[in-house]
């Protein structure tokens, strides 16, 4: 049994908000991309547009299927706005403090049948689950970078999650046309348990000496065929972001092999997060990027 999805709230409009909002979109759902910040709304809505454009200019979808998808966003800087949402999902930065809150809030305006799920990189599901008045209705829906060009989702059940909950999720992604892969409620559940030691290692190989940046790079894509190399895809991936997930790993398996690259503390300390702040590995801000070690 599922239930109905027809319109969809996406809490946060960074890089995998706007991305959510966009398959969703195409994909026939309504959506409500919410954020706190109006700025980062208008750049979300924006980044949209540019992505479903060069669908467009692929010949991947057609320019009456672009104008009906951006017209089936909405953008919304409080949380009221997702009242009527049939399904949420959380996508704000991977904090759990800031991720308690959002629930808090959001479940206090929303239907009691509503659904809400994360898009959690790695933090308990049974734990965020728990933060909410719904952890039966709670789910993780891990969505992976760009979400417009990647075929897996992570479909994540906490302890109490039920049947109608996996089961209308499981619709909700074979709507977006993608394939899932389940995952127990373990951290950072399964690609990222794997990928982000791998990046993290590729930092301790900068940190050490052993190659450069433009070594490790060319090394992973050229001698083991990885579409980006490792710090590359950090970058991509947002270099906060990876120090949280291996942060989760460390505190959650309890075992040193998951200890976060000094180095990668150095450059989050400094604010250099990758491409978002157009700095981290690599320097964005040029024509081309330039390693910055
Ligand atoms: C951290 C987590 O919690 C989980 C994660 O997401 S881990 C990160 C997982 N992601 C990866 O590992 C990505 C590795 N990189 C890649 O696969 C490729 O480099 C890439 C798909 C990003 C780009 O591939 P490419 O061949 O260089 O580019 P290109 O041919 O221009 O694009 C391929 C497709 O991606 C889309 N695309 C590329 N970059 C995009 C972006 N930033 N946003 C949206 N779509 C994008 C293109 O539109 C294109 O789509 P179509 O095939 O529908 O036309
Ligand atoms: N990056 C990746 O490759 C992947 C990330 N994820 C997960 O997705 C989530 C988002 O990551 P990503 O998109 O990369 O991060 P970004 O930093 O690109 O975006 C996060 C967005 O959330 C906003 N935000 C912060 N606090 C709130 C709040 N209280 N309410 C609403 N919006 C808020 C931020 O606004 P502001 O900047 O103004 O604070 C920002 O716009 C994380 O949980 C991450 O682990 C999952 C798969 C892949």
């Amino acid at each position: 049994m599922t239930v109905a999805i027809k319109k969809v709230g996406v809490i946060g409009s960074g890089q995998m908000g706007n991305g959510i909002a966009h398959v969703a979109a195409l994909a026939g759902f309504d959506v409500v991309l919410n954020d706190v910040s109006a700025d980062r709304l208008k750049s979300a809505l924006a980044t949209i547009n540019g992505n479903l454009t060069r669908q467009v200019a692929k010949k991947t979808i057609s320019e009456d299927e672009r104008k009906k998808a951006l017209d089936r966003i909405a953008s919304a800087e409080a949380l009221d706005a997702l009242a009527d949402c049939d399904l949420v999902i959380e996508t704000a930065i991977e904090k759990e403090e800031t991720k308690r809150k959002i629930f808090h809030e959001v479940c206090a305006v929303l239907k009691p049948e509503a659904i809400v799920a994360t898009n959690s990189s790695s933090i308990s599901i049974t734990r965020l689950a728990a933060s909410t008045d719904r952890p039966e209705k709670f789910i993780g829906i891990h969505f992976m970078n760009p979400v417009p060009a990647m075929e897996l989702v992570e479909l994540i059940r906490g302890i109490a999650t039920d049947d109608m909950t996996f089961d209308t999720a499981k619709a909700f992604v074979a709507r977006l046309g993608k394939q899932v892969a389940v995952s127990e409620d373990f951290p950072a559940f399964i690609v990222n348990r794997i990928l982000l030691p791998m990046i993290n290692e590729a930092i301790y190989t900068l940190y050490e000496g052993v190659g450069n940046v433009e070594a490790i790079d060319a090394a992973m894509k050229l001698g083991a065929h990885h579409p980006m190399g490792p710090l590359e895809l950090a970058d991509f991936i947002g270099l906060d972001t990876c120090l949280s997930i291996m942060q989760v790993l460390h505190e959650g398996l309890a075992d040193s092999k998951y200890r976060p690259c000094p180095l990668l503390v150095k450059y989050v300390e400094a604010g250099w997060l990758g491409r978002k702040t157009q700095r981290g590995f690599y320097d964005y801000r040029g024509d081309r990027p330039i390693p910055t070690r």
